[in-house]
């Protein structure tokens, strides 16, 4: 199933609208009084509105972010201070039973992504590397997790993906890419498949450009995205083998990236100066490639002048039968 976003723009809110839980209710009541201005973004999918309310705390200052779901499956109480929007948390907060990791190959400079559900110890692994299959099972069953899918947000060139290794420690795994990419796996993911584990889920969006199955998987309730190596941290992947094409890129990312909600925060497959993660918000405004027009970026891709990755001529034909899928 495709969803489509559309923004209605900020407007006033009845905060006693069904939508809200007796919890929310009551905790925006008892504070009443000292709530002034509130406006809500509404967020609107086929089968899910997403609301965020902004209360300011006359007394304080703060700013009360609360966001939340018809679909009742998450209520986020985020706190951050006027004027920096500086959020506390990704969903991520006490009270909440997932579970983020990020992990790092310093060879590659990859980042995997370990994600959970705490209650039902179910989880997923997003980009893991061969090398560090090992570390990164032993993290699994550590944490008492049941690792349900090795997925990759496309076939990679720089290194071999963990996804065979993993599914030999831990039995029951399945490997996931997308359908496009032509690799072998045991499942494969279009645009707008959605994959659960345990009561959280992510869509999959296809962002084609750096190769044809690039897919970008996008948490709605925690506010977080997987951008792979379509969007880098004020960059992006390149498009110079592979399927790769720079125009298609950049209707990726303009089209199915930079319109989600400012606020969520980007993790790439990828990042060579040390940083963690972005937000959308910060890429529409910084990103020194994307934020120029088609034209200028085309060329800016034509004359990046990469050296080729060092390990592509292995790590092509490995990933296409996902490490041993
Ligand atoms: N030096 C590394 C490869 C670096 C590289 O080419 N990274 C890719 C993503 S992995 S295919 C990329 O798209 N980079 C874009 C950029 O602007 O850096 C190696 O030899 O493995």
């Amino acid at each position: 199933m495709t969803q489509a976003h559309h923004h209605i723009h900020p407007r006033t809110v009845n905060y006693k609208t069904q939508f809200f839980s007796s919890r929310m209710r009551r905790a925006i009541d008892t504070d009443k009084s000292r709530m002034e201005d509130f406006e809500n973004i509404m967020t609107i999918s086929k089968e899910t509105y997403f609301i965020t309310v902004r209360l300011l705390h006359r007394e304080s200052r703060m700013l009360l972010k609360l966001s939340f779901s018809t679909a009742k499956t998450v209520e986020r109480l985020v706190a951050c201070n006027v004027g920096r929007v500086r959020w506390m948390s990704t969903g991520m907060e006490k009270g909440s039973n997932f579970f983020f990791r990020q992990l790092f190959d310093t060879v590659s400079s990859t980042y995997t992504y370990l994600l959970g559900d705490m209650k039902t110890c179910e989880a997923v692994l997003i980009d893991p590397v061969l090398e560090h299959a090992e570390r990164d099972a032993a993290l699994i069953k550590e944490l008492g997790f049941n690792l349900l899918y090795a997925m990759n947000t496309h076939m990679h060139a720089d290194h071999i993906t963990g996804t065979g290794k993993l599914k030999s420690l831990l039995p029951g795994t399945k490997s996931v890419i997308g359908k496009a990419s032509g690799a072998q796996a045991d499942m494969f993911l279009i645009d707008g498949d959605v994959v659960f584990f345990g009561c959280y889920k992510l869509l999959a969006t296809a962002t084609p450009g750096h190769t044809n199955g690039c897919l970008t998987y996008i948490s709605h309730e925690q506010g977080i995205a997987f951008t792979g190596d379509t969007l880098l941290i004020r960059g992006c992947g390149r498009t110079d083998f592979q399927e790769g094409s720079s125009e298609t890129l950049y209707h990726s990312v303009h089209n199915k990236i930079f319109t989600l909600p400012e606020n969520y925060t980007l993790y790439p497959a990828h990042d060579y100066k040390g940083q963690t993660a972005t937000t959308v918000g910060e890429e529409k405004k910084y990103n020194p490639r994307l934020t120029k027009p088609l034209k200028k970026f085309i060329d800016i891709m034509d004359k990046l002048n990469l050296p080729y990755p060092k390990m592509i001529d292995k790590a092509v034909p490995a990933n296409r039968v996902c490490g041993l899928y």
